[in-house]
């Protein structure tokens, strides 16, 4: 951007605040703008920011602090180029609480089935999980955008017979790609950025299979049964509601299908009740539906044109495949289960590629010297995440291949330290190649870690196994 163009970027500021802080939030804003302002010349996006621990009042109530990614193409800002939004928020450490249904309205046990789960947002069970998730493109900011259109939109007073929308998003592809963790991950986002309006958030889950009663022609009643306790919580008005409905195909199989024979009649009585159900869903400004599945063609044409967006999420590339990798390898590394290296970012990875630094090397020749072998990580991620691609591995068996590494060829005997429970203070004595640490006061034994080109090797051959990788 030319620096004398005015035009200033927004910039998300996440705030999460240490449990039990009673402090008005709007106090704890006015601080944060200050120290960012006083504090910084530039900030990296996206990035956590550190510093807020000299400033008292900040470092009493404040737990962590993120520099969100934006859709600006530079990888940091002037402060002067930015404008902030800074969002506070606590997180719900609430467990899960389930609604149950079953043929005739009323909770007795046994017949019961769990219709849906229900979580408060923010909840700490999917902290992290969005900066986890990594995808080609800006899938996950263009959700995100969709979501504030329809709030401009709304705020604007825009007439709904003119310009409609249906709040209702469905992402479909191969399985274990990431969807349903983008639905919740998704949801906790908005929670965040959408406290100033809706104090409260919940997350309602539809456990899809335990919709089909055995009591013929009894679905279509137990979908309108549901939907009756999610229209009770989405009549409160301060609470934003994320409906979830996973696998939504066997909700709203297509009707051809039921006409033709090959879907159960009790099919037909659902998916027409799924659908008069969204339709009156849709005038409610504080709910989004979010709906994923494996099998976009057996859903009903009349659900996928309700939808507004259809995302299709396909199998990593080879950049989210390194993504990924890296953060397994780092997690390992901060937990030293592996032993520490610099492991370079997607971005320098492919510097390095393009600059020609990398020569074939085996394992036996990886560099000693510390830069080297960062380079040398860079270059066996890239041909690990090469083969991924071509195997056509999920996410979801990327983030096993750590697991299935250590069990056949590393092996669990020969790394110790955080494969056993943490110990009380008087037990803590050094053993074998460890020595004890306290870490978040839980003191830990930091054991004997595997090397790098080890584990890089290790997961080579579990790729080499492919009948045996669950892809
Ligand atoms: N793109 C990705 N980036 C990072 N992690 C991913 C990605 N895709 C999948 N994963 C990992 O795989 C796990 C499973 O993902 P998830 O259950 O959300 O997939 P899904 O597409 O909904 O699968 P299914 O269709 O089988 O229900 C997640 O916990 C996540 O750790």
């Amino acid at each position: 951007m030319d620096s004398n163009d005015l035009t200033q970027w927004v910039v998300h500021i996440e705030v999460r605040l240490k449990p039990r802080v009673a402090r008005s939030f709007e106090t704890l804003r006015g601080h944060v703008h200050d120290w960012l302002t006083s504090s910084f010349e530039r900030i990296s996006l996206p990035s956590s920011l550190e510093g807020w621990e000299d400033i008292p009042v900040l470092a009493s109530a404040v737990e962590h602090v993120e520099a969100c990614e934006s859709v600006c193409p530079h990888p940091s800002l002037a402060i002067s180029e930015i404008s902030f939004q800074i969002h506070i928020y606590q997180l719900s450490s609430t467990d899960t609480f389930e609604e149950y249904t079953n043929h005739d309205g009323v909770q007795t046990g046994e017949d019961d089935t769990t219709a849906s789960t229900v979580w408060e947002l923010p909840n700490r069970s999917f902290e992290g999980m969005w900066e986890s998730l990594i995808f080609p493109d800006t899938v996950k900011l263009q959700l995100l955008d969709y979501i504030q259109a329809t709030f401009v939109l709304s705020d604007a007073d825009i007439d709904f017979n003119l310009v409609t929308w249906n709040r209702v998003v469905l992402l479909y592809g191969p399985p274990g790609t990431g969807k349903t963790s983008l639905c919740k991950a998704l949801a906790q986002k908005l929670s965040i950025r959408l406290s100033h309006r809706y104090p409260q958030s919940r997350i309602l889950e539809i456990n899809s299979h335990s919709l089909f009663s055995r009591w013929f022609s009894e679905s279509g009643k137990l979908v309108q049964r549901l939907f009756t306790s999610i229209n009770a919580l989405v009549d409160e008005e301060d609470t934003f509601i994320v409906v979830l409905i996973d696998e939504v195909e066997s909700l709203t199989a297509s009707r051809a299908a039921v006409m033709a024979g090959t879907e159960p009649s009790d099919g037909l009585r659902v998916v027409n009740a799924l659908l008069t159900q969204l339709d009156k869903l849709k005038h409610k400004k504080n709910v989004l539906v979010m709906a994923t599945s494996n099998l976009m063609n057996a859903i009903d044409t009349a659900f996928i044109d309700r939808a507004d967006i259809v995302q299709f999420i396909d199998l990593p590339p080879r950049e989210a495949i390194y993504a990924i990798l890296r953060t397994c390898l780092m997690e390992m590394m901060s937990k030293k289960v592996v032993e520490p290296v610099d492991v370079p970012t997607i971005a320098d990875a492919r510097m390095y590629e393009r600059a020609g630094d990398f020569t074939s090397m085996s394992p036996s020749e990886a560099p000693e010297d510390p830069d080297l072998l960062s380079v040398y990580v860079a270059f066996r991620l890239l041909e690990l995440a090469a083969e991924c691609k071509a195997l056509g591995v999920s996410g979801r068996a990327l983030r096993r291949l750590p697991v299935l590494a250590l069990a056949k060829y590393i092996g669990v005997g020969s790394i110790t330290t955080h494969l056993s429970p943490p110990m009380s203070m008087k037990n803590v004595q050094a053993n074998g190649n460890g020595r004890p640490v306290v870490t978040n006061g839980i003191p830990r034994h930091v054991g004997r870690a595997a090397d790098v080109v080890t584990w890089l090797g290790a997961i080579g051959k579990v790729l080499k196994d492919r009948p045996a990788l669950p892809v």
